[in-house]
């Protein structure tokens, strides 16, 4: 970056809509990507505790390496950031948190970012692998990873190691192929419902019993609402090499014929009833179908960057928007130019759409 482009920061108020960390990240994320600086402001406002956790600053220190950026405010509760990327290098990082900091959320800000590296790279975190307001890691392999594939995207995610709120002590391996440019990604279509999966685990302490109650129930109530559905819920206690602290959750994943993945997942916190986790995911889950959505309300949000970028009009077929995903659209427009035009169907669905950028990787072409 030469002097002259140093003052020109494109500048996001964090307290914006959602007010939580997300803004910062997907700001961050294609700040890295576009080559411009960006100045957060009133970082994380809405929450108890503003500024940066340690989620967010390590995610802040992995982008400056990767991006090599100049960075002001990168410290803890910091509520103002500005960050000047230069060129993205693809290679091995590792980031250590020691605490149980979403690895979820590092890699969110992450992916798009090592999408645009020369070449491919590896991502060592340790951290939570299943924490609250956060993707749990079976999220991002089970949903997240299948409907990126639809922009062309793929990566390898390995967990290693299971960590839970409060110490962490988690661990996952992110492998990414860097790509010349995101096709863009049509999301339209429900077709069928053919089977519900899912994954009901406990580690440590909690006994397996936690999680038979989860899947009982879950499998109970999607077969209540319809009785011939295949519904298959893996149960698993995690064994101590795998997980040493206490945790418990269930992933639950609805699959059409059209090839839409939905997920609903739930984590126990310190009151765990297997059944309220059961009922609490299928519920989410089966309200989905009902409304025949093709993106459910948690990858809503965190498709919005890709749609950006892509090559053309991505579109999405989804549920009312939530906060982070006006959040997301909201930083996306602002850091690209493009626009998100948000429709509501008679049917009560919304459809989302974005003529991408195409941005393409320098790199590679
Ligand atoms: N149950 C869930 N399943 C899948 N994704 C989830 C789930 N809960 C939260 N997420 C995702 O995690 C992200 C959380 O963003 P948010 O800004 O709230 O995070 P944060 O960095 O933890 O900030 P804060 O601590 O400020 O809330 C969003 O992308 C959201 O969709």
């Amino acid at each position: 970056m030469d002097d002259m482009d140093a003052n020109d920061f494109i500048e996001i108020d964090g307290s914006y809509l959602e007010g939580g960390g997300q803004a910062l990240r997907n700001a961050l994320s294609l700040s890295c990507i576009l080559g411009k600086p960006v100045r957060v402001i009133k970082i994380r406002a809405n929450r108890p505790k503003p500024g940066l956790s340690h989620q967010h600053l390590h995610g802040v220190n992995l982008l400056r390496d990767i991006a090599n950026a100049d960075v002001v405010g990168n410290s803890l509760f910091s509520t103002h950031l500005e960050f000047s990327p230069r060129t993205i290098r693809g290679d091995t990082y590792r980031v250590e948190t020691r605490t149980a900091a979403s690895i979820t959320l590092i890699y969110q800000m992450a992916l798009p970012v090592l999408l645009y590296a020369a070449r491919s790279s590896r991502l060592d975190a340790t951290g939570g692998t299943n924490v609250s307001f956060a993707p749990q890691v079976e999220y991002m392999q089970q949903v997240l990873l299948p409907n990126l594939k639809r922009f062309g995207i793929h990566f390898e995610m390995k967990i290693l190691h299971y960590g839970f709120y409060p110490r962490g002590n988690g661990r996952c391996l992110l492998e990414v192929l860097p790509m010349r440019r995101l096709d863009p990604g049509q999301f339209l279509d429900f077709g069928e419902l053919q089977m519900v999966e899912g994954f009901a685990f406990c580690a440590g302490r909690l006994p397996k019993s936690i999680a038979l109650d989860m899947q009982q129930t879950a499998q109970r109530e999607i077969h209540r609402l319809w009785p011939h559905q295949d519904c298959s819920i893996e149960v698993v206690k995690h064994t101590p090499d795998k997980a040493r602290d206490n945790g418990a959750g269930i992933i639950m994943t609805a699959r059409t014929s059209t090839g839409c993945i939905l997920g609903a997942a739930t984590l126990g916190e310190k009151k765990i009833d297997g059944h309220v986790l059961g009922s609490d995911a299928s519920c989410q889950l089966a309200e989905y179908v009902r409304k025949e959505i093709c993106v459910d309300a948690h990858l809503q949000d965190q498709l919005i960057i890709y749609m950006c970028l892509a090559n053309g009009y991505s579109r999405m077929r989804t549920g009312p928007l939530t906060k982070h995903t006006r959040t997301a659209i909201h930083v996306a427009e602002k850091m690209t130019g493009v626009k998100f035009e948000v429709e509501v169907e008679p049917s009560g669905q919304t459809l989302v759409r974005c003529n991408g950028l195409g941005y393409p990787n320098g790199y590679l072409l």
